[in-house]
C-alpha cells in the first residue's frame, strides 16, 4: 500500500472512530469563519465582549439604521463607487478588494499618502477608489486582469504613476500590492481565462461558496491564522468582494447570492474601533496602553488574533440581538458592518475618536 493509501485508510479509521463521515460533496458550503470567530472569542483573555453596551447598541443602531433608510442601496451612493451594473464593475471591485488593505499611516494628515480626484482629497480606503477611478479616467486599464501579468505594459512605474500620491509618502505596501495583482492575474489566467465574472459563475450563486473558491486558489484572499495551536480563519477581503458585489447588484446577477447570511463582518481595523467605542468591545490594560500609544501590534499575534475574532462573534450578537428588536429588520452582518465602518468615519472625520484604531501592517485587512 502507498503512503498516500495508508494515509486515507488511517484518516478513514479515524472519522469512524470520531463518528465524522466523509465530507458530503452535496452539503452546502461554510466558510466556518464565524464558528472560528466564536471560538477566539471565548478563548480570549485580553479583549472581551460586553452584553449589556451590545444591547444598547442594538437599540441605537436598529433606530439609525431605519431612520436614514440604511440598506444595501448605499453602496452606490457613495460618490467614488462604480454605478453601472455590468461586468466593468464586477471587475472594478474585484480589483479594489484585492488591494483593500493597510491604508493607515504614521504621518500626520497633510503628509500622509493621499489622492486628489474630482477636486476633492481622499485618504484610506477611499484613496484606492480614487486612483483606480483615475487611472480609468487616464485609459488605464487597471481593472482588467491580463493587463495585470503584462510585465511589458504593466510596469512597475506604470502602477507607481497610478498609485500616486499628492504628498511625498507612498501609497502603504506598495511592493505587496504590486505582488497581488500578478499573482490574482496569474491565477485568473490559469484557471478562469482571465475572466472575474468566470470565477464568480464557478461558485453558482453561494456566497460561502465564492469566498472559499477564493482561499483555495489564491494566496492574497488566504487570510487565515492560528490560535491556541489552532487554524482560523477570518478571509476579510475575501468576504468582502462577495459583499461588495451584492450591494452593489442589489441583490441581482453578478450580486446574485442563495446564502449571503454566510457572509460575516470583516475584520478589518475601523470596525473594531467601532465596538470599542459604543463599549461593546474591551481590551485588557496592556492591550488598550500598546493601542492608545500607537505601538505596532504584529500580524498573528494572539491580540491581534483576539481583536479580529472578537469582532467577528461582536457583530453576529449585534446581529441577534437587533432581531430581537424587530424580528423583520432587513438586517444582516454585512449592512452593520458596512454602517459601523462609515460610523467610525463619521467620528474620525468630526474628531470623536475615543480610541485609536490598533496598528498592525498586514495585506490581510
Ligand atoms: N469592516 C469593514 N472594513 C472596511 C470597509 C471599507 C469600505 N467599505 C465601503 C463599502 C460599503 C460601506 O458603506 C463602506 O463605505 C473599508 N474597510 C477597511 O477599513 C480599513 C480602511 O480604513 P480607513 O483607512 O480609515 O479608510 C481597511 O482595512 C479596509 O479594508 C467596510 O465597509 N467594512
Amino acid at each position: 500500500m502507498s503512503d498516500d493509501e495508508v494515509d486515507h485508510e488511517l484518516l478513514d479509521l479515524l472519522r469512524k472512530s470520531l463518528g465524522i463521515g466523509p465530507k458530503d460533496p452535496s452539503a452546502p458550503p461554510e466558510t466556518n469563519v464565524l464558528k472560528d470567530a466564536e471560538y477566539v472569542c471565548n478563548n480570549s483573555i485580553d479583549v472581551a465582549l460586553d452584553m449589556r453596551h451590545t444591547k444598547l447598541a442594538a437599540h441605537s443602531i436598529l433606530a439609525q439604521m431605519q431612520e436614514r433608510g440604511y440598506s444595501s442601496k448605499i453602496w452606490c451612493e457613495h460618490a467614488l463607487h462604480p454605478k453601472a451594473k455590468d461586468e466593468s464593475t464586477v471587475n472594478f471591485i474585484f480589483t479594489m478588494d484585492l488591494l483593500n488593505f493597510s491604508f493607515w499611516s504614521e504621518k500626520s494628515e497633510e503628509e500622509r499618502f493621499a489622492v486628489t480626484y474630482q477636486e476633492k482629497r481622499w485618504t484610506g480606503y477611499w484613496s484606492l477608489v480614487a486612483a483606480l477611478q483615475r487611472a480609468l479616467d487616464e485609459d488605464v486599464p487597471i481593472t482588467t486582469p491580463a493587463f495585470w501579468i503584462n510585465e511589458e505594459e504593466c510596469t512597475e512605474d506604470i502602477l507607481r504613476h497610478v498609485f500616486r500620491s499628492d504628498t511625498e509618502e507612498e501609497m502603504p505596501m506598495f511592493t505587496e500590492r504590486v505582488e497581488c495583482l500578478r499573482e490574482a492575474g496569474r491565477v485568473l489566467e490559469e484557471e478562469f481565462d482571465s475572466s472575474v465574472t468566470a470565477l464568480i459563475e464557478e461558485a453558482k450563486n453561494s456566497a460561502a461558496g465564492l469566498v472559499n473558491l477564493l482561499a483555495d486558489r489564491f494566496p492574497c484572499f488566504r487570510d487565515e491564522a492560528r490560535f491556541e495551536r489552532k487554524k482560523v480563519r477570518f478571509l476579510k477581503r475575501a468576504q468582502i468582494f462577495v459583499a461588495d458585489l451584492w450591494a452593489a447588484f442589489e441583490g441581482l446577477d453578478y450580486g446574485s447570492f442563495n446564502d449571503i447570511e454566510k457572509i460575516t463582518m470583516f475584520a478589518d481595523y475601523r470596525v473594531p474601533q467601532m465596538l470599542h467605542s459604543l463599549g461593546c468591545m474591551a481590551y485588557s490594560p496592556p492591550l488598550d496602553g500598546r493601542i492608545r500609544r500607537l505601538d505596532l501590534i504584529e500580524p498573528g499575534h494572539s491580540w491581534e488574533v483576539q481583536i479580529r475574532g472578537c469582532s467577528i462573534w461582536g457583530v453576529e450578537l449585534l446581529r441577534r440581538e437587533i432581531l430581537k428588536l424587530d424580528p423583520e429588520a432587513k438586517v444582516n452582518a454585512i449592512l452593520i458592518d458596512f454602517f459601523l465602518y462609515d460610523l467610525a468615519k463619521e467620528q474620525e472625520k468630526s474628531g470623536e475618536e475615543a480610541i485609536p484604531h490598533h496598528r498592525t501592517r498586514s495585506i490581510w485587512y
